[in-house]
């Protein structure tokens, strides 16, 4: 990394979240350095979208804390792309322009400058001809880029990203992956939700490897060791969906 970094610490204490009572991430204590490149792994039902959502605050914390230090951070969040409805009449700069909401406020249209500021987000993304164009228009890889386009326009400290690689083909991965390789040359903290651990090796740093509980959180060789890998398959293939709800 070459930038110091600007994005926050993200500290995770004693952290549980649930639905319907029943633990999804459960009593979760671990560290992101501030300007960290790191990857949440897991089995399917980990616990994975859950943190995510946790740290971004969109999902209520039972117990435990998130805590970001420098209190101002901006904060950015990929949402999985199977949970978005695509069939929206929007078009794809209108999108982008979503992302400068939080300094337009509600009631403000989008100026020039905004909008120019949408366009270059489009052309870094590599969909500089597609402004116009209506999202339901686009294919799963296309939307993706445009999602990553708003993030651009957003220009967080801590961007979260849940599954950002699903979906698309080998050339919008390495053109993304690049994205994500310039925020952190930046010094933004990046944390990302994936299941491709060949990826995870060889481009991030750091790794949480989840099963409910956090198994291990540090630097990703010896994070995915044999021994914790098979750890967190084993607690997976353990979970039971009748437990009783969490008394914490
Ligand atoms: N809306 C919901 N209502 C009830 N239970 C839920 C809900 N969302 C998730 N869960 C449960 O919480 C647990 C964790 O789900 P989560 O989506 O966080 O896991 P994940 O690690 O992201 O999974 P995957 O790799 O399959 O995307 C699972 O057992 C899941 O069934």
């Amino acid at each position: 990394m070459s930038a110091a970094p600007r994005g926050p610490a993200v500290e995770l204490a004693n952290l549980t979240a649930t639905h319907q009572r029943h633990p999804a991430v459960h009593h979760v204590t671990a560290r992101f350095a501030p300007g960290s490149l790191a990857a949440i792994v897991g089995p399917n039902g980990a616990g994975k979208t859950t943190l995510l959502r946790s740290i971004a605050g969109l999902h209520r914390v039972d117990e435990g804390r998130v805590v970001l230090s420098g209190s101002r951070a901006r904060v950015a969040l990929l949402p999985q792309q199977s949970g978005m409805d695509r069939s929206f009449p929007i078009l794809c700069l209108d999108v982008v322009l979503q992302g400068l909401w939080s300094r337009l406020g509600a009631f403000r249209a989008a100026g020039g400058a905004e909008r120019d500021r949408a366009q270059a987000a489009l052309e870094a993304v590599g969909l500089g001809g597609f402004a116009r164009r209506p999202v339901a228009a686009m294919s799963a890889g296309q939307f993706q880029r445009l999602l990553f386009a708003r993030l651009l326009v957003q220009d967080a400290d801590l961007i979260l990203l849940d599954e950002p690689f699903n979906a698309v083909d080998a050339r919008t991965a390495a053109d993304l992956l690049a994205v994500l390789r310039r925020w952190h040359g930046e010094g933004r903290t990046v944390l990302a939700v994936l299941h491709d651990l060949d990826l995870v090796q060889r481009e991030f740093p750091d790794c949480l490897l989840l099963a409910r509980e956090a198994i291990a959180c540090g630097p990703t060789a010896e994070v995915l060791s044999a021994a914790n890998r098979l750890r967190a398959r084993r607690m997976a293939e353990a979970w039971d969906e009748a437990a009783p709800a969490c008394a914490a």
